[in-house]
């Protein structure tokens, strides 16, 4: 084993926690030639296995700090301990492939091979001359001693908070913050996450689950939301009353940037991220700045910044304060990945699209290699030009997820496995909790605490639509919504009405007041569709979805395949009709289709003819066979967040890793 003292430079600089921080470089090596092997199932004999990044404990003892890394199955002479870019304690190595002979035949190949790395940012108080590096029985204890501490002498270096900001808290009351130098100024207080969605329906829904798993955790919770979507959750849903019950949990507000009637919706969604990035993010740093991170009393400073995945300016103040940074990109696995390697997609002409070769298959996204089509790609990659900026935007955002310390991803393993597997080359220390929705209903339950979830709609859940389902038989119903963002062409409208209405089937609709782009001649709607609704259908503005999914007498979703929605309907056991409109939206739809098999892919089509067929197949002639598979993926979703399931482990791990990182 070698400890080498070397001070390599022109590494990266920007390392945040100096405590129980890895630094991982995105583009290292990538794709797949440095840092970590290929992952890609072996096409044939034995291939290697990205290796997993060994585990490791970091104790700090009044005289050291302690590290402690399982490395089974590795010699001494494997291990490298060095110390690079001034105070980063790196651990590397490589786990070498044994030597194969011609006449060996493998039954089962599960010890990866591959190179590993983590590293650390050492504390000033170690003495980096004196590491010391031994290894037994498969373990590698790193000894670094301290140096002695000093008192803090003068506490009258006093910080007050410069201004303040709009909150709407449940703690007792803020007050001035006194900045104690070295001392641990909230001990004992629980930590403090700041919790940071991208302000749109799809995004608050799924943070606001989590926010209140932490809370479930007894951790403290700052939930930073636009006012505009502060103004609709109090609007329409119970959000105050039902978080009032946590006592460590506070909303407080910001900015958009966007004018209030802007639509936030259709062609002008993309709209958001500019106006966030150039708008929001300056804000949001002189809000911290001037809060002194939201400490009071009774609340530490923030100690993680858990961010929306597509913030990247929250990611940037959060390394430059050394504030531990967590991303939540609250899309699908599958799409964050493939949005990751959009930079090896443009390398390989596969976008941007043009519109031809759509259907041709896709090579650069490891891992959807046989299934996905150009046409399938997130819808980012749908335009003319590598500059144009939504896909830039997407691809910048994407590719610099691994500053973060972790990453958390709305998803279980059973459904997207081999593809968190793919991501974690990248980022290592990936927590898949989903779906967030069931995990945070199964957590009240056990706690006792109620079982019913608040809805976090920006629009009135109209719920004259169950009783209407009340009267419906079991699994007779196709429900139809397409979330919060999609705007359809009146022509549309009516393709999917008459597809609807000339099926037979009863449908109930959600039909968001501003979903329809050119509403002249609303009053000529043809008398047969009128007719077919007043007898099997019904319609709403906006409906309460999760209990609409798991209703009995629904047997069918016609969605736009927006990430929350697929999950609700895994885990209601619905089969889908897939109509994806943008976005992650068309990769997901592939996924349902063609890996999950939960249900059928009808993108870039809205003819009335398929529509009437695909619902006939869905809802009559295939009915059997979706429902079967939509409901033994719906006991895998339960199962894992049930206690002992993968999705509920990884929530206990995140929390303790939280807490770990409170210096
Ligand atoms: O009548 C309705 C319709 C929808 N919902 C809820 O609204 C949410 C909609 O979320 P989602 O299905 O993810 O769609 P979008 O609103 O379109 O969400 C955006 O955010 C998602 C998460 O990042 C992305 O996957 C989508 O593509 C993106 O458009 C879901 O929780 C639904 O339960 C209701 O409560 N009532
Ligand atoms: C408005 C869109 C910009 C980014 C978000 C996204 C993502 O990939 O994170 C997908 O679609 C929308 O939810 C967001």
């Amino acid at each position: 084993m070698a400890l080498i003292p070397s001070f390599f430079g022109g590494r990266r600089s920007h390392v945040f926690d100096p405590f129980s921080l890895d630094i991982w470089d995105p583009f290292d090596g990538f794709p797949f030639s440095g840092t970590v092997a290929n992952t890609n199932a072996p096409s044939s004999g034995r291939e290697s296995t990205a290796i997993d990044n060994p585990r490791i404990d970091w104790k700090e003892t009044p005289e050291a700090h302690i590290i402690k890394a399982d490395l089974p199955g590795l010699r001494k002479e494997e291990v490298k301990v060095e110390v690079v870019d001034d105070r980063v304690l790196q651990i590397s190595g490589e786990r070498t492939r044994e030597q194969e002979e011609k006449t060996d035949q493998w039954h089962r190949v599960e010890r990866t091979t591959g190179k590993f790395i983590r590293r650390f940012r050492l504390p000033e108080n170690a003495r980096m001359n004196q590491i010391k590096a031994n290894m037994e029985n498969g373990v590698l204890t790193v000894v670094v001693p301290k140096m002695e501490e000093k008192k803090p002498e003068n506490h009258n270096n006093l910080k007050f908070p410069s201004k303040s900001q709009r909150e709407d808290c449940n703690c007792r009351s803020q007050k001035q913050v006194f900045d104690m130098g070295h001392e641990d100024e909230g001990a004992g207080l629980p930590p403090h996450v700041l919790v940071f969605p991208l302000p749109i329906q799809g995004h608050v829904n799924s943070m606001l689950k989590l926010a209140e798993l932490l809370c479930l955790a007894d951790l403290h919770v700052t939930m930073l939301v636009s006012d505009y979507s502060h103004g609709r959750l109090l609007r329409h849903t119970n959000v105050q009353s039902r978080f009032a019950h946590y006592q460590g949990f506070c909303f407080r507000t910001i900015s958009d940037g966007l004018p209030d009637d802007h639509p936030r919706a259709g062609d002008r969604v993309m709209d958001i991220m500019p106006s966030i990035k150039n708008v929001t993010g300056p804000l949001f740093k002189e809000m911290m700045i001037s809060n002194n991170c939201f400490a009071s009393d009774n609340r530490r400073a923030v100690t993680c910044i858990i961010a929306d995945g597509v913030l990247s300016f929250a990611g940037d103040f959060a390394i430059e304060r050394g504030i531990p940074l967590i991303y939540f990109r609250t899309v699908s696995a599958c799409s964050f990945w493939a949005c990751f390697c959009m930079h090896e997609l443009i390398e390989a002409d596969e976008i941007p699209l043009k519109g031809n070769g759509m259907d041709l298959l896709v090579t650069s996204v490891p891992g959807m290699e046989g299934f996905l089509r150009r046409r399938d790609l997130p819808g980012f990659c749908r335009v003319d030009d590598i500059a144009d900026p939504r896909l830039q935007i997407i691809r910048t955002e994407s590719r610099q997820t691994p500053r973060a310390q972790a990453v958390i991803k709305n998803t279980f393993e059973d459904l997207e496995g081999p593809i968190v597997s793919q991501i974690r080359t990248q980022c290592p220390n990936l927590f898949s909790i989903g779906p967030l929705h069931a995990h945070l209903k199964a957590r009240l339950v056990e706690k006792k605490t109620s079982s019913s979830t608040s809805s976090g709609s920006f629009w009135e859940e109209d719920r004259s639509c169950v009783t209407w389902l009340d009267s419906q038989p079991s699994k007779s119903v196709i429900y139809v919504s397409f979330g919060s963002i999609t705007v359809v062409t009146r022509d549309q409208l009516l393709e999917f009405w008459h597809g609807l209405v000339n099926s037979g089937q009863r449908f109930l609709w959600v039909m968001r007041p501003d979903s329809v782009a050119d509403k002249n001649g609303e009053s000529q709607i043809p008398t047969e569709l009128l007719e077919g609704t007043k007898e099997r259908g019904y319609m709403v503005g906006w409906a309460p979805q999760e209990e609409v999914l798991a209703h009995p007498a629904i047997g069918g979703f016609l969605t736009h395949s927006g990430w929350n929605s697929t999950l609700e309907s895994i885990v209601a056991g619905v089969p889908m009709i897939c109509w994806p409109y943008f976005a992650d939206q068309m990769i997901n739809s592939r996924f349902v289709s063609e890996v999950w098999k939960l249900g059928l892919d009808m993108k870039d089509s809205c003819d009335r003819v398929i529509i009437e067929e695909i619902v006939k197949d869905l809802m009559d002639i295939r009915k059997d066979e979706f429902q079967q598979r939509a409901n033994q993926m719906a006991k895998l979703a339960k199962r894992a967040v049930s206690e002992g399931g993968s999705s509920y482990c990884n929530l206990d791990r995140l929390i303790e890793y939280i807490k770990s990182m409170i210096v």
